[in-house]
């Protein structure tokens, strides 16, 4: 029955010579080598009682007689046989599965072969970062430092986006799926281009600020980015940066545009203000202070600020003696972050002026302070006779946007500007941009 049953579906594939099997191919064409070859009609050996029940004997070949199919001759049959050309009949099936792998070979090939794949920071998808190193700052702040996987990938739209201005990257947490915002620090000299550093601050209870705390070296991190936040216009000649905590980071971010991308062959060239503010001393130990030309370090008095802040003139005596009385016996070490702003002021001289502001000393960036810098910054116009263009970027938590621009709002899904607020909106300077990061 068996026998009986493979014999006629063996026949019936033989009118579809895709469907031959290989051992009756192999049948069929077994009588046809090249007599030159072989000069010898091969046999098949004579079959066994098992292969007789099977159909088929030890060497795949078919026990059973060959028979037409219903309504088609012998002759026919045989004359299909020795026809040398074999139609090849592609049914709808296959042309389904052909389809299929054709499609997928090709959305295979234009991934791999897209060069957005291959970027180091893609902005649409996140790619993988190692975490090399993280060093403290501070007890609530680290630097990150992170590698891009694999080595030696398209770094061409985060050198763009370092010409740029401000920008970001949105950093992934993989339990909860969220993603956050942060500022890469301009690279260091020497460093692989593949490496991205942020200066992250852990949050309390704050889901990804804890999380890129907590991680060891050697765990993966995914990345989107970049993000323009602020294109720094070419004409820029003046910029006034009011920084909050981790608001320095983009402040970095402008000095290394700036001065790299920004340069004016006529005039004295763009130049950097900053003022930074943070909670505790231990977030800017050693940092020197413009205003005393002093290092300010843990312990530094508000009667120095204070003094600072009256000053517009020749600094006076007593501000370097109040300095001198309030040096803490023994000094930590300059934080991380501090050193950077330090060299940049080293490398830039008096292009880069940073003074650093502590609230736990009582020194503020006051309403004072502030008209002190707007009015002591030159008014002159260019050599060329154009007006200077100057800006004023705010940046850091919240709270500090708001208190030194009015919040930004949202509009059709997206955050923007909105109108001015805050101190600044009292002071009112005029002629200056301001820009809210
Ligand atoms: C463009 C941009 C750039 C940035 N750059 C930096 C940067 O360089 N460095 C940096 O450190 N930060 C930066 N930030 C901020 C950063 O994106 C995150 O907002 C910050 O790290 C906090 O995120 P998180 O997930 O840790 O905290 P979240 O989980 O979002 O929590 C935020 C705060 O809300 C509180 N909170 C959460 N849940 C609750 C609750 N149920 N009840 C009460 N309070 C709650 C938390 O305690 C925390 O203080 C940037 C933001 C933007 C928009």
């Amino acid at each position: 029955m068996q026998g009986l049953h493979c014999t006629r579906r063996c026949i019936q594939l033989s009118e579809d010579p895709i469907l031959i099997p290989k051992r009756l191919h192999a049948r069929r064409f077994a009588g046809r080598s090249s007599p030159s070859f072989s000069g010898a009609k091969p046999s098949s050996p004579p079959p066994s009682p098992k292969d007789k029940a099977s159909g088929f004997n030890a060497t795949g070949h078919s026990t059973q007689p060959h028979k037409a199919p219903r309504g088609q001759s012998a002759k026919a049959v045989n004359s299909a046989e020795a026809s040398p050309r074999r139609r090849v009949r592609i049914g709808p099936g296959k042309l389904i599965v052909f389809s299929i792998v054709a499609f997928l070979g090709y959305k295979v090939y234009t991934w791999q072969t897209n060069p957005a794949r291959s970027l180091v920071l893609n902005p649409r998808f996140f790619t993988p970062f190692i975490l090399k190193s993280r060093e403290k700052v501070s007890s609530t702040s680290a630097i990150l430092n992170l590698l891009s996987l694999p080595k030696g990938q398209n770094t061409a739209n985060v050198s763009e986006a370092w010409k740029t201005g401000v920008w970001s990257v949105q950093v992934m947490q993989p339990e909860l799926q969220i993603a956050r915002s942060y500022t890469p620090l301009p690279p260091i000299e020497g460093t692989e281009p593949e490496q991205v550093r942020l200066f992250v601050r852990q949050e309390p209870q704050g889901e990804v600020s804890t999380f890129l705390h907590k991680i060891n070296r050697g765990t993966i991190v995914h990345l989107r980015g970049p993000r323009v936040e602020y294109e720094i216009p070419d004409d820029v000649d003046e910029i006034l940066f009011l920084a909050g905590g981790t608001g320095i980071a983009p402040a970095l971010q402008v000095a290394h545009t700036l001065f790299n991308y920004r340069t004016k062959p006529t005039d004295h060239g763009p130049e950097l203000r900053v003022l930074w503010a943070n909670r505790r001393r231990e977030d800017s130990i050693n940092g020197l202070d413009h205003f005393s030309s002093q290092r300010a370090p843990a312990g530094f008095v508000p009667k120095v600020r204070k003094l600072a802040d009256e000053w517009q003139g020749e600094p006076p005596s007593q501000l370097k003696e109040a300095n001198e009385e309030s040096a803490a016996p023994s000094q930590p070490s300059q934080s991380r972050l501090v050193e950077e702003v330090e060299s940049l002021k080293a490398r830039y001289g008096g292009k880069v002026i940073v003074d650093y502001f502590v609230d736990d000393e009582g020194s503020y960036i006051s309403e004072s302070l502030l008209r002190t810098y707007l009015s002591g910054i030159d008014q002159t116009a260019n050599q060329d006779g154009t007006t200077r263009r100057k800006v004023i970027l705010v940046s850091g938590p919240e709270g500090f946007v708001n208190a030194f621009a009015g919040p930004k709002t949202w509009k059709d899904g997206r955050e923007i500007q909105g109108s001015l607020g805050g101190l600044l909106k009292k002071i009112d300077p005029q002629e200056w941009e301001i820009w809210k990061l």
